[in-house]
């Protein structure tokens, strides 16, 4: 019997040499809600598998939270954050602890990197992580990211360990960022209700418009599906395959692709097809990672020229604009319903908007005559196909957002 060749990439995954692999707390816990031990042994079983056939493998894992609930007499996941903090910082030590002992058994070692948003906002701490992420790879080192979740406070919160997944699989340059939960694939509905069927192929993400989103059934995690969807633009938006699987097959869903067969490899789970090439970094870091510093408002003709035409944003289309940027700072750009639909390194000052907003080029004095936000400048930042306000972009903290007494101009 001759077996079909699987798709693009799936295979792209398969013979990814760098893969991020992250896994949510569900799929390390008991039912009682404590860390499993079998479960995590399972997970390693599949990474170590990976790393003795030749890739450098990142594992993002959750669950420091859900470790720290029993040794702190909690019977469920706190609500308020302090207490959430001081679960996880029992908790990450007791989970680092139990990935080196399992590790070890392949004699394999693990360093771990606790990430918070700072790390990835400011592009000298991106620089630092991205050397040390290549450091520890170099040395056969295991690294074991979550977020710094004792330190991070509800502001500077990444939101959940999905996001920031998919950050690191561009921090590091992966060619591959799986995803692994408690779902065996994503389905077009709630997969509890018998109606709904897996999709196993996501060529781009209009296949997702159809797809129902259920609230996450987990009691431990953050995420729901809803991230990891996110989480999966983010990084197939840049370039970089994904697949999403149930934890339970982690197995399968590491398996490598030989590069003369086409027919082994991951069959498992949903495979999430690269939008474009690698983005990059410099736009990757902008679409996903800069903090604003100010915004400013276009038209509808604005919006249809930058995103639809690839056009550069000139004065004519702006309505409006917050904050106090100064050429070259990071700027996002609103439609007119307010959602943030672009970001771009600003060409102008603050102080120079007030006398060009709503006037075209001719108009202006030399000096002040050209875009405001240059084409080669400025990405569009995802809003992830009818899931509305899941897009990353919207939760990126903006500075302007935050200054209070900020001031508004208004072109009339
Ligand atoms: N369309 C969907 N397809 C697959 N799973 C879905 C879908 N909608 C909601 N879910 C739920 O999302 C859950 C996974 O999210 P979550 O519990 O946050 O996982 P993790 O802890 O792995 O991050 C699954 O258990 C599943 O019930
Ligand atoms: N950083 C947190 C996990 C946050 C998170 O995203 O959880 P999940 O949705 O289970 O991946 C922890 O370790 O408990």
């Amino acid at each position: 019997m001759t077996r079909s060749a699987l798709s693009a990439p799936r295979l792209a995954v398969g013979r990814a040499r760098t893969v991020v692999v992250k896994v949510g707390s569900s799929s390390l816990t008991t039912s009682a809600g404590g860390l499993d031990p079998a479960r995590l042994d399972t997970l390693v079983d599949a990474v170590a598998g990976r790393v003795a056939a030749g890739s450098q493998v990142v594992l993002v894992s959750s669950g420091a939270i859900a470790a720290g609930l029993s040794p702190l007499g909690l019977p469920k996941r706190p609500r308020d954050l302090a207490t959430q903090q001081a679960a996880a910082s029992v908790g990450q030590q007791l989970l680092a602890h139990r990935y080196a002992s399992s590790f070890a058994r392949y004699r394999l070692t693990v360093g771990q990197v606790l990430l918070t948003s700072d790390d990835v906002v400011r592009r000298a701490h991106y620089r630092n992580a991205q050397r040390t992420f290549g450091k520890l790879l170099a040395f056969g080192v295991v690294p074991v990211v979550n977020e710094n979740d004792t330190v991070a406070t509800a502001e500077i919160k990444f939101g959940d360990n999905d996001r920031l997944a998919a950050l690191v699989a561009h921090l590091v340059g992966a060619q591959a960022l799986i995803l692994l939960s408690d779902v065996d694939a994503l389905y077009d509905g709630d997969p509890r209700l018998p109606g709904s069927s897996p999709v196993f192929e996501v060529p781009d993400a209009s296949v997702l418009a159809g797809v129902g989103i259920a609230a996450s059934s987990s009691d431990v995690g953050t995420g729901g599906m809803a991230s990891k969807l996110t989480s999966a633009l983010t990084a197939t938006g840049a370039g970089i395959p994904v697949l999403l699987a149930s934890a339970a097959d982690a197995g399968a869903a590491l398996a490598t692709s030989p590069p003369d067969d086409d027919t082994c490899g991951p069959t498992v789970g949903t495979a999430f097809a690269p939008a474009t090439r690698r983005t990059s970094a410099r736009l990757f870091w902008l679409r996903h990672a800069a903090t604003s510093s100010g915004s400013i408002g276009l038209d509808h003709g604005a919006v249809t020229a930058v995103l639809g035409r690839r056009k550069s944003l000139l004065p004519a289309g702006i309505t409006h604009f917050f904050g106090d940027f100064e050429s070259g700072d990071v700027v996002d750009l609103l439609a007119p319903t307010g959602e943030i639909v672009a970001r771009g390194f600003v060409g102008h000052d603050a102080g120079e908007l007030p006398g060009i907003i709503g006037r075209s080029l001719p108009e202006l004095p030399e000096q002040l005559r050209h875009p405001v936000v240059h084409a080669d400048d400025l990405v569009a930042v995802p809003t992830a196909n009818g899931l509305g306000s899941v897009g990353t972009g919207s939760r990126v903290e903006s500075a302007s957002e935050q200054r209070s007494g900020g001031s508004q101009h208004v072109h009339s």
